[in-house]
């Protein structure tokens, strides 16, 4: 199976090219790219050589939206009228973040608190069967249902399953459930399991991705984020981060203050979009990880004005571990501490960069610019937000993408006295701030 899942698998919608040059209209359509296999292990080189001009034109997906009641007709006969309708898909919520970061306390804290939601849970376990205890009376207090994901990372080897389990909770128990929560191991790159929300129809059409919740251990954080991994290899804390909507750092009854300001910092210079919150034993407001809502503007804006250009160069520290075990228990799991039993490969850190500009954006420009961005550099840039002033349209046209995935689709309307402006945010790998500002600003219309 794993074999299966890691090929790439090219799901080229026939419907982009429909949508192509009427960005404009009301555009239902959803594009998806062609995935690039999300593996542990170095991806194969990528098959660019092979996407000929038809699929390129085909991967520009302009032409997304979030509605579940798609349909073939609604498509065609859409006029030049912009109509949102309701998104009634059931919510999910994914809880990352690194091994013991306290997810499972989480989820317990979310489980049992009085928020009234009837919760599914999808738990993603190594090897053998391995739920909780306290999980165990957690499903007694409060979960609807637990399925658990096992024998593997949900970023490679299960992707498929969880597709499965979300379609057998669909079917099975469609208005049993409100919300569902994923719970990833300490292992996962998020990157793959994200982007299941948006490449596979079945998920897509029942279930929109509500948030990313990132656990941060403020003891042991630190150590993760700078461990050493060969070239080529993930750290899936580093990516924990990158991907977040909402960062906890948790743990903080067992460091200084000064250590938990130093490890806020590092975060936020990685992730500028997400907020973030310090707690212990998970304890937060319960509105502060359910109910994120997928496009949350506030965030792209508040990244926006903290800083209008960012270009940060850290350094993104790799480390080993053996991914590949599905036999080991992941609360024994062992990491090699040894930096220097590794070739030193400093990559460019994990970093965001901020664009705001005013104007009006040509959408056909901004949909092949970052097409072709996209195409180039989709192993780097991670994740992608925006809200654009399109000429011609009276909404807000809001996009979001992970890695070679994105959509967008008109928002709310423009206030009449709300300035009209454009805003992106990448988060990614060897970001170059002036070069992505120059492309955002040429999709600018020429006056
Ligand atoms: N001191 C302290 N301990 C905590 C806190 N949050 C969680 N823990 C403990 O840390 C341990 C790991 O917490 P879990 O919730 O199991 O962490 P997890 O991320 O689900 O762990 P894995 O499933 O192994 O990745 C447990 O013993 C928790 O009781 C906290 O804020 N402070």
């Amino acid at each position: 199976m794993a074999a299966a899942l890691c090929s790439a698998s090219p799901a080229i919608s026939a419907a982009a090219a429909a949508a192509l040059g009427a960005a404009a209209r009301r555009l239902r359509v959803r594009v998806r790219a062609a995935s690039r296999p999300y593996c542990a292990a170095p991806a194969p080189p990528r098959a660019a050589a092979a996407v000929g001009a038809q699929s390129w034109r085909a991967r520009r997906r302009f032409a997304a939206s979030a509605a579940s009641t798609t349909t073939e007709e609604e498509e065609e006969g859409a006029g030049a009228e912009v109509m949102i309708p309701p998104d009634n898909r059931i919510p999910a919520t994914i809880i990352t973040g690194f091994l013991g970061s306290g997810k499972t306390t989480l989820l317990n804290h979310i489980l049992t608190a009085h928020h009234g939601k009837r919760i599914a849970v999808i738990e993603n376990e190594y090897g053998e069967v391995d739920i909780d205890g306290s999980l165990v009376a957690a499903q007694t207090a409060g979960a609807e249902d637990i399925m658990m994901l096992n024998n593997g990372c949900l970023c490679c080897t299960v992707r498929g399953d969880l597709v499965r389990m979300i379609g057998e909770l669909v079917d099975k128990k469609k208005g049993k459930f409100d919300h569902i929560i994923i719970e990833t191991t300490g292992l996962a790159n998020p990157a793959p399991i994200i982007q299941t929300f948006y490449a596979e129809d079945t998920v897509f059409n029942d279930v929109k991705l509500d948030g990313v919740v990132t656990l941060v251990d403020a003891k042991h954080a630190r150590l993760h984020l700078d461990e050493v991994k060969p070239k080529g290899i993930v750290n899936e804390a580093v990516q924990q981060i990158a991907y977040a909507d909402r960062i906890i750092v948790n743990k903080i009854d067992l460091v200084s203050e000064p250590e938990v300001s130093s490890l806020v910092e590092r975060i936020r210079s990685m992730n500028r979009m997400a907020h973030l919150k310090r707690a212990e034993y998970g304890k937060v407001d319960l509105d502060y990880v359910l109910g994120i809502g997928g496009f949350d503007l506030e965030r792209i804006e508040s990244a926006v004005t903290e800083e209008s250009h960012d270009h940060h160069t850290g350094h993104e520290h790799k480390h080993d571990h053996e991914h590949h075990h599905h036999d080991h228990h992941h609360h024994d799991h062992e990491h090699k501490h040894d930096h220097h039993a590794h070739d030193h490969t400093h990559d460019p850190g994990v970093s965001s960069v901020s664009i705001v500009c005013e104007g009006e954006m040509d959408l056909e420009k901004a949909d092949m610019w970052l097409g072709n961005l996209l195409l180039e550099r989709s192993d780097d840039i991670y994740r992608m937000k925006g809200l654009l002033s399109v000429s011609g349209m009276p909404q807000r046209f809001v996009f979001q993408g992970v890695h070679d995935i994105f959509q967008g689709s008109p928002e709310r309307m423009w206030e009449p006295n709300e300035p009209r402006i454009n805003k992106i945010v990448f988060i990614g790998k060897n970001l170059n701030g002036e070069e992505l500002e120059k492309g955002f600003k040429d999709c600018l219309l020429k006056k």
